[in-house]
């Protein structure tokens, strides 16, 4: 085997913090959220969206419930700049909305940002330089000072241009970019030079974005990071502070998390995790992971497949199958034991009548967020009889009993294993029928009379007409009553044979053409358990449906 070359890397670098309190405890309310779709996720994206998909974006934000949306980089780009024109002049900014744009700390840029938002009520102007140890030595080829000289004049520029927008409540926002990779204390003196320029106070609070630009630790050292910064940056009460994770070891939404814990008290993401690379946080996880815990996300996700056709389209990327809380698979269990779980899980949820959702393998209730019950249990080769059983009482509403659910599930085994696809529902029902439900061929049932014996009066004479093979024909029996009297028959004009062993019944509909249906365990005389099931409205007729199929299993075989 090939040695991977993991001396190359260096672990990340733990921070020093003594007495961290994250770890102990838990996130009790949302965040400010601000979605940065129409920014940083538009810039990853292989076709950047148009002003239709923007707009639709923009507007699904909007009803979801953000108050802080990015818009776009409009410095950077024409479109950008027409497409906050466009929201301005068309009045598509509700008071209670503040819109975000993202600016360099690079004069001309900042100045055409200025430029974008005349007119719009109420602005975050987002000011951004990298801030790492590499790409101050890479890419800025600047000493520490230098870098604090870009973020200041950056700063000092937009505090000049705010009376060219008399009409615009501006926020000042600023992201010392590849914050994770900075070391924390020049992180928290180029912060506070900035909080300087801006002035910031409890009431002129600025965002300090804090960005995982590129994740590159254990999601506890990120917590540790923040919580340093939460400590030691002055005038806490004059700072909202702000996480922007990105994903690139998959673990954004724990770094997010756990950040929360650390004293963060804002997150800037994407839905569904669009964005660079392997993307940013993903809000809508993040929103519903917090109902999960019982915390209002304040975010409404109550369709979440309206907010992911939505991204889809605006993105055109598609999510993932298994993408957390949305994806097409994600309420649904093929293996038997999770289904027997959930089928008995659903049946004790409905007994108890409680509002609380408890069900194994299905940590939220599906319909909370707009999803349907329907695909919460599939059937392939790793289902069990719980799986085939929750089809049939779900989609088809028979309550089979556990014997025959042993029996049939063998059945439909053996069908996955043999073509090694998905059963449907569809499927199983024919197959259901095929096997219990043989109630006109070779032997139908199609009227019945019974008179007391004139000696005995619990013994009853049936006489039945039925079809044979297609003739019409009139047997006789006798017995303690319709099923026993119709076996009766059935062995002395056919010479099938059968005791009942088990029976069930229950309804299967309501109201006037409500129809019953029964299952029998029936044995043979060479002691073979046969299952029939008969459907009727009338259910002594149900039941002798159910004879007649055990006989025509028996005949055909
Ligand atoms: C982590 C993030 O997502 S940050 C956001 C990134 N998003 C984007 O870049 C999308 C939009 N960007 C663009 O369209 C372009 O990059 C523009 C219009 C902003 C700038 O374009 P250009 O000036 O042509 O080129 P470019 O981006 O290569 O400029 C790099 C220069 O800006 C400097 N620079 C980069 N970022 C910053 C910053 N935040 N503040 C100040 N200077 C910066 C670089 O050091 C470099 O300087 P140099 O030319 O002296 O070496
Ligand atoms: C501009 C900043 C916030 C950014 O997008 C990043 O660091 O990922």
């Amino acid at each position: 085997m090939n040695k991977m070359p993991f001396e190359r890397y260096q672990p990340f670098e733990t921070v020093k913090l003594d007495n961290r309190t994250w770890p102990g405890k838990t996130i009790e309310k949302a965040p400010i959220w601000c979605s940065v779709d129409l920014r940083d996720g538009n810039q990853a994206l292989i076709e950047p969206m148009d002003t239709t998909r923007k707009l639709k974006m923009y507007k699904m934000l909007l009803d979801m419930g953000f108050k802080e949306i990015e818009v776009g980089f409009p410095s950077a780009s024409q479109t950008d700049y027409d497409f906050l024109r466009t929201l301005i002049e068309e009045d598509m900014i509700p008071d209670d909305v503040s819109i975000q744009v993202l600016t360099q700390s690079r004069e001309h840029l900042i100045r055409r940002t200025f430029e974008s938002i005349r007119g719009a009520k109420n602005v975050i102007v987002h000011l951004y330089n990298s801030t790492s140890e590499l790409q101050r030595r890479v890419v800025f080829r600047q000493d520490k000072q230098g870098i604090i000289d870009i973020a200041v004049a950056g700063a000092k520029l937009i505090k000049e241009l705010i009376p060219t927008v008399p009409e615009t409540k501006i926020v000042h926002q600023y992201s010392p970019e590849s914050f994770t990779g900075t070391e924390m204390p020049f992180a928290r003196d180029i912060c506070e030079a900035v909080m300087d320029v801006w002035e910031a106070s409890p009431e002129n609070k600025v965002i300090l974005n804090l960005p995982a630009t590129v994740e590159m630790s254990t999601p506890n050292i990120h917590a540790d990071q923040i919580e340093w910064f939460c400590n030691n940056v002055k005038n806490r009460d004059s700072v909202i502070i702000s996480l922007h994770p990105h994903n690139d070891r998959g673990t954004g939404i724990a770094a997010t998390e756990l950040g929360l814990l650390a004293g963060a008290d804002r997150v800037e993401g994407t839905l569904f995790g669009n964005g660079e690379r392997t993307g940013n946080v993903d809000l809508v996880t993040l929103a519903v992971n917090m109902m999960t815990q019982g915390v209002d996300p304040k975010l409404d996700i109550s369709d979440i497949n309206n907010i992911k056709e939505t991204a889809e389209y605006c993105n055109q990327l598609p999510v993932h199958q298994r993408h957390p809380w949305v994806g097409e698979l994600v309420y649904t269990a093929f293996s038997g034991s999770h289904q027997d779980a959930i089928k008995k899980g659903m049946i004790a949820l409905k007994a108890n009548n409680s509002n609380q959702w408890e069900v194994p393998y299905l940590p939220i209730d599906p319909q909370d967020i707009g999803r349907s019950y329907e695909a919460i249990i599939r059937i392939n080769s790793q289902s069990g009889k719980g799986g085939v059983a929750y089809i049939m009482q779900n989609d088809y509403h028979m309550d089979l009993p556990r014997d025959l659910q042993v029996n049939f599930s063998k059945k439909i085994q053996n069908i996955a294993e043999t073509t090694g696809r998905e059963i449907t529902p569809q499927i199983i029902w024919d197959s259901f029928e095929k096997a219990y439900l043989r109630t006109t061929s070779p032997v139908e049932f199609l009227s019945h009379t019974t008179v007391p014996d004139t000696h005995a009066a619990e013994i009853r004479h049936l006489t039945a007409e039925i079809n044979h093979f297609g003739e019409g024909k009139e047997i006789s029996g006798k017995g303690n009553g319709p099923i026993a009297g119709f076996t009766d028959a059935i062995a002395e004009n056919l010479g099938v044979r059968l005791s009942v062993e088990d029976y069930h019944q229950h309804s299967l509909t309501h109201g006037s053409d409500a129809k019953a249906v029964a299952y029998l365990e029936l044995k043979t005389s060479e002691g073979e358990t046969v299952w029939g099931v008969g459907i009727d409205s009338n259910t002594t007729v149900a039941s002798i449906k159910a004879i007649v199929s055990a006989t025509n299993q028996i005949l055909e075989n």
